[in-house]
């Protein structure tokens, strides 16, 4: 068995997120039965020792039949009011089911700024920690009725992997409508499940479409870009259909199913992963030739003189995309200063500027750098 599969099985910390499309029926709305065998197969891993964090979709789909919608808006208020109406009868499903089995949820709806401030990433910890210590399984979602395109996470898959880092879970288990990552889209007749994902490397000649389920939003782009997230992070991930959940997350027992990707790098900073994965640039710096080799060849911090050109409206804390001199991503960064404070100092060696003008541009420390071969799978339109 893989390690991957093996760190699954003996994980004491748990998160695992399931799809919009194995919570509804073909004609739309929650299918009551599907959602009672997700949960018996978590309550039956809860039930024998592991703390489980799930984090589940649907609460748009959940939403639309009772305000008479068709198929999922495309407009956000209205998406948000779907989810204001269908989050509710989602969780109330699960606090039924899984008091079929004496467990107790707790509703945990995050935004990003829950996990990119550093003060409330910690307060999203301590409230996990607790919960998990209570015996409680939270049950996680992005807070759609909020949400505004500037903050929100996208997809649960993404949420999810995030998630995983905050909660410092031994593993990541995405449960969706599909099996397992084949070779090619599914109904390619020749395309054959993948069985284990060493790295980015056996992802070469994986072929993804990039649709997703009428009432999801992630597709499998998403799932993957997710399970790279995580192992990247040093979290094993086990990517499998929802009907196989019971086998999936069997303690080690059972037969192998899905997709295993195995952990890469030591756990990074959840801020440089948010940073390098999860952020939406709010203007970009161009660097001069210099200033590319000492940022990304050297790793020091970006100083006023190496920034050529300026793009965008953004203020001291935001993220920027740095490129090189041909408009390349060499990284992306949070900048110390406001967009209207640069054009005075760029191109200045500290030495010249006014006393509170010497600090960098960007701090080393506050960079994550992207190589052409580590940019993240770009999402399917919808
Ligand atoms: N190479 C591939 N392997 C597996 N599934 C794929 C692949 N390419 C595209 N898909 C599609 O991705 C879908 C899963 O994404 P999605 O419907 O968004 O799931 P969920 O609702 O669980 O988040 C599958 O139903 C499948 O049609
Ligand atoms: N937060 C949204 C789901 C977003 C999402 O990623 O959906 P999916 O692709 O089904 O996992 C909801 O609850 O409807």
């Amino acid at each position: 068995m893989s390690r991957a599969r093996e760190a699954v099985g003996a994980a004491r910390r748990l998160v695992v997120k399931v799809g919009s499309s194995s919570l509804t029926t073909a004609a739309g709305g929650l299918d009551p039965a599907r959602l009672d065998a997700l949960v018996d197969a978590v309550a039956s891993r809860r039930l024998s020792g592991t703390q489980v964090v799930l984090v589940s979709s649907g609460a748009i789909a959940a939403g639309l039949a009772p305000l008479g919608l068709r198929r999922r808006p495309r407009d956000l208020a209205t998406q948000q009011a779907a989810a204001s109406v269908g989050q509710q009868q989602l969780v109330a499903r699960y606090a039924g089911s899984f008091a079929r089995h004496r467990l107790t949820l707790g509703q945990v709806l995050l935004t990003s700024d829950d996990v990119v401030r550093r003060s409330h990433y910690r307060n999203a910890q301590r409230t996990f920690d607790k919960l998990l210590t209570l015996g409680v399984v939270p049950v996680v979602n992005e807070n759609d009725t909020v949400a505004t395109a500037e903050i929100k996470f996208g997809d649960n898959d993404r949420l999810a992997a995030l998630v995983a880092h905050v909660v410092r879970a031994d593993a990541l288990v995405l449960l969706s409508d599909v099996d397992a990552l084949y070779s090619a889209p599914p109904r390619d007749p020749d395309a054959v499940a993948v069985g284990e994902v060493a790295g980015p490397e056996d992802l070469a000649g994986v072929g993804i479409d990039a649709s997703s389920s009428d009432v999801g939003t992630g597709g499998m782009t998403s799932k993957v870009t997710a399970a790279l997230t995580a192992t990247n992070a040093g979290i094993p991930v086990l990517l499998a259909g929802a009907e196989q959940a019971a086998a999936a997350l069997a303690a080690g027992q059972g037969p192998a199913v899905g997709t295993a990707f195995a952990a890469a790098g030591r756990r990074t900073g959840t801020r440089l992963l948010w940073l390098r994965y999860a952020a939406q640039p709010h203007g970009a710096l161009e660097l001069d030739g210099g200033a590319v080799a000492a940022v990304a060849g050297r790793r020091k911090s970006l100083l006023p003189a190496g920034i050529s050109g300026i793009r965008g409206d953004f203020e001291s804390g935001d993220v920027v995309d740095l490129t090189d001199p041909d408009g390349t991503v060499i990284g992306r960064g949070f900048v110390s200063y406001d967009a209207t404070e640069l054009p005075g100092i760029i191109g200045h060696r500290l030495g010249d500027l006014p006393a509170n003008r010497r600090r960098p541009v960007v701090h080393a420390d506050d960079v994550v750098l992207i190589s052409r071969t580590s940019q993240p799978i770009t999402q399917g339109a919808r």
